[in-house]
């Protein structure tokens, strides 16, 4: 079994280190002559993962389009999943789940477990404490899955919570960022659990005092496109760290569909926007 992160390595070295997003939302959906329900849903994803395995590292769905339209929505994003996986398309599950411990088994299950909702890797809070995420960590390593973490969110409200300094004087994210890169120690080329480091947080990882080189694992890095960020603004996010950054872009280069050759295009012109300005 070839682990999550020496997967996603060899696939951001292929195709280059975006991670495009499978965001359904109404208007996207009405763009693309499509129903806002779960058929048009579920078209909609397969559409993208046609269209997109080969061409990028990962796609990353969003579960909260698809669970908006109740069983038939989880069921579309299933269908979705299971023709990346038959494609050959790796696919972090956006679910961004955190619970106490003996729960947050129950989410393993679901995401990094024999369930059908698993992908390749899932997106977690840590905000009930790092080691209540115990369960999906565990699980997720006896599947050669992987885990994001969230650290430093891309939304402007995140830094009330994430930039909040513990009393053992060190930032909330750079706990996590820690307790992270205790999970990746001695990995190559790098480790199974990841970060959620938004391309939009400006100078934070510096003057919180993260250390994102010593993480050794994926930085999945949203805000590129919609949000504002710029391929160029990862280098100053990242700095050393560039090596794992994966970044993510989801409006930007959906909204060039539903064609196969416009979505292509723009993810191919987002990915190598990005590896000029990490300069890979
Ligand atoms: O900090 C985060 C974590 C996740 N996201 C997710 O990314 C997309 C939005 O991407 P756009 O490129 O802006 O369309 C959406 O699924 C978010 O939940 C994020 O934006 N920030």
């Amino acid at each position: 079994m070839t682990r999550f992160g020496a997967r996603l390595a060899g696939e951001v070295a292929a195709h280059g280190p975006l991670c495009a997003g499978i965001d359904p939302h109404a208007g996207l959906l009405a763009a693309w002559g499509l129903a806002d329900d779960a058929a048009g849903v579920e078209r909609f994803g397969r559409t993208v993962v046609e269209a997109l395995a080969g061409h990028v590292a990962c796609v990353k769905p969003q579960a909260a389009f698809f669970e908006r339209h109740g069983s038939r929505g989880v069921a579309a994003l299933e269908r979705v999943i299971a023709d990346a996986r038959d494609a050959g398309l790796l696919t972090v599950v956006d679910a961004k789940r955190g619970d106490i411990g003996s729960t947050m088994g129950g989410y393993a299950d679901a995401f990094v477990g024999d369930s059908p909702l698993a992908g390749d890797a899932v997106t977690v809070s840590p905000y009930l404490g790092f080691g209540s995420l115990r369960p999906v960590l565990d699980l997720a390593a006896a599947h050669g899955r992987g885990v994001f973490v969230l650290a430093l969110t891309s939304n402007p409200e995140g830094a009330s919570v994430q930039h909040a300094v513990g009393p053992d004087g060190r930032a909330v994210a750079r706990a996590v960022a820690e307790a992270a890169a205790a999970e990746n120690a001695g990995a190559t080329p790098f480790g199974d659990v990841g970060l959620v480091v938004g391309a939009t947080v400006g100078a934070a990882v510096t003057d919180l005092g993260l250390d994102l080189e010593a993480v050794n694992g994926p930085l999945l890095a949203p805000g590129v496109g919609a949000q504002g960020a710029t391929a160029a603004d990862l280098q100053q996010v990242f700095g050393r760290a560039r090596r794992l950054v994966l970044a993510s872009s989801s409006r930007e280069v959906l909204a060039a569909g539903p064609t196969a050759t416009g979505l292509r295009d723009a993810a191919h012109r987002t990915a190598d926007a990005v590896r000029a300005a990490l300069a890979l």
